[in-house]
């Protein structure tokens, strides 16, 4: 479980976090969604530790890691796993170096058991044996997407991260790739927060979503809610699609 309280970011004097609290399960797949700039890549940077809270608190378990030590925060990013945008795969590394990778640096196990570990999570997210030995730039987007996950999970975090994970991906490996972050949270029990644009993973996964709106905590709820909502700006944000607009008109009509 992760709970943030009265979390606040400032560049300068541009204030981008405002301020609100909140707290993501474990075994939830947790949507943060809302218009470009509202702020969602900046808080998820600061609960992975990449960005400082100006002021607030990130509890992690209860312990409160922006006050970490060098050392405690390295523990604590070991148990993370981050798909970040664009998957960042190493273009260097083959598909298996780039999975065995984070448990060269953070664990201690042999490099027969590294490789075995490699093995099965890239089994689990279904990329063939055949390939292996490809590098990123010769398989697809969906596939590299996979590797990333796999590489995300390497380690069996307790938190996973996924910044638009969907991003560049055709509409049904979108949802292919939706189902397996979302399996993979159910079967490894990880608190999962995940930026997303994508409506299609609101209504597929979304066990709790978290509505920014410049800087603030507009509102939050699950994927049910969402759609009879009255909030303006949720409104706004959810029908944007024609399709989901035709669809609050006959759910409110049932009511
Ligand atoms: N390092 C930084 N220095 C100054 N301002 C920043 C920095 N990082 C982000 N911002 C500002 O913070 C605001 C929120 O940005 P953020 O990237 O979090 O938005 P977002 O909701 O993730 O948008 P998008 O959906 O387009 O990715 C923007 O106005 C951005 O310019």
């Amino acid at each position: 479980m992760i709970e943030v309280k009265e979390i606040r970011k400032s560049f300068d004097a541009i204030e981008v976090l405002k301020g609100f609290s909140l707290t993501f399960e474990k075994g939830n797949v947790n949507l943060i969604i809302g218009q470009s700039g509202s702020g969602k890549t900046v808080f998820l940077k600061n609960l992975i530790g990449l960005l400082t809270p100006t002021s607030g608190q990130i509890l992690y378990e209860g312990e409160n890691m922006v006050e970490y030590d060098y050392k405690e925060k390295q523990r604590l990013r070991s148990e993370i796993g981050v798909v970040f945008q664009g998957s960042a795969l190493y273009d260097t590394m083959n598909i298996l170096e780039n999975v065995k990778f984070p448990l060269e640096m953070f664990s201690d196990m042999s490099v027969s058991e590294i490789d075995k570990r490699a093995r099965e999570v890239l089994d689990r997210v279904e990329i063939a044996r055949t390939a292996l030995k490809k590098f990123p730039s010769e398989i697809s987007g969906g596939m590299q997407k996979r590797v990333a996950i796999a590489r995300a999970i390497v380690n069996n975090p307790k938190y996973l991260f996924a910044d638009e994970p969907n991003s560049g991906l055709d509409p049904k490996t979108a949802l292919v790739i939706d189902q397996l972050i979302y399996d993979i949270t159910k079967e490894l029990n990880t608190t999962t927060i995940i930026n997303t644009h994508d409506m299609n993973s609101v209504m597929e996964i979304g066990d709790h979503i978290v509505f920014l709106k410049n800087g603030y905590l507009e509102w939050e709820g699950n994927k049910d809610e969402i759609l009879v909502a009255d909030n303006p700006a949720v409104i706004d944000f959810v029908y944007s699609s024609n399709l989901f607009k035709k669809l609050r008109e006959a759910l409110l009509k049932e009511k």
